[in-house]
């Protein structure tokens, strides 16, 4: 069983420091429980929020404070941290980057978000990810990661799913004003790719935009298994048996069944 714990998070914009402190009271709150979790997941842009003209100061240094003390925490605690993506300012570039560090504090994988939200303006002040998604592993499951407008891309979903991932991670900060396909996108993509999705969004308003909430914990049948409220900060838990994403493959074998030179 693999214990996963999300903090859906209201997060103070523009105040990574403020943020850095919250998260820290949560961890800390998390492993002195009698349970300890496996892996702890935080949301989209956590530090700042969508302050996005700020980020040019918010922003932190590749090798910054916030991965330092994520690193800590995951080695202080001894536990895998999702730790969501923040704002990291990279030869004069600035990129939505998600961190994901082992027991050990090691950062075993970063990942730029690929597809930028013009929504939300972001590609007026980021620069889109260039690296291959790939899939990490942590205690010795594979699992992948993408970032909140990312969810709308089946085959970057479906190219991880290939690759043998499990787990699939959705960190965001997804407006209420989408709420509908935040929910049934989510299911979609743990169907269609027969994997458990763990989903850790914000709640929260910030300069007129409204956040949906609504984190979710679904199995690779598509059911969801755990969801947070759209409007309230909250931690979210389940213990996941991965023996079901083996079983569910066996009984609809749709992996066998592709035939991808078939297709577009
Ligand atoms: O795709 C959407 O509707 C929301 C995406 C988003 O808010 C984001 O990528 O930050």
């Amino acid at each position: 069983m693999l214990h996963v714990v999300c903090f859906q998070m209201d997060i103070s914009p523009g105040d990574p420091e403020a943020n850095r402190q919250a998260v820290e009271a949560w961890v800390k709150e998390q492993m002195t429980n009698d349970e300890k979790p496996d892996i702890l997941v935080l949301p989209e842009m956590w530090t700042t929020a969508y302050r996005l003209k700020d980020l040019d100061k918010t922003a932190d240094a590749p090798k910054g404070e916030t991965i330092q003390f994520l690193s800590d925490l995951a080695k202080f605690y001894q536990v895998n941290i999702v730790g969501g993506s923040i704002a990291v300012k990279e030869a004069g570039e600035i990129y939505n980057r998600a961190l994901i560090f082992n027991r050990e504090g090691e950062l075993v994988y970063e990942y730029d978000k690929i597809h930028l939200v013009p929504m939300l303006d972001e590609p007026k002040y980021l620069t889109g990810g260039r690296q291959k998604v790939e899939s990490f592993t942590l205690d010795g499951h594979k699992m992948g990661m993408i970032i909140c407008y990312d969810l709308r891309f089946p085959e970057l979903a479906r190219s991880l799913a290939v690759e043998g991932i499990e787990l699939l991670f959705v960190v965001a900060e997804w407006p209420e004003a989408r709420a509908i396909h935040w929910e049934v996108l989510q299911q979609a993509r743990a169907i269609e790719n027969q994997v458990y999705l763990i989903s850790c969004n914000r709640v929260g308003e910030d300069e007129g935009t409204l956040f949906a909430g609504r984190s979710m914990f679904i199995n690779p049948w598509g059911e969801v298994i755990v969801k947070g409220t759209k409007d309230k900060q909250e931690t979210l838990r389940a213990k996941l048996d991965l023996d079901e994403v083996v079983e569910i493959r066996n009984n609809v074998p749709v992996f066998k069944s592709r035939v991808p030179h078939l297709y577009k």
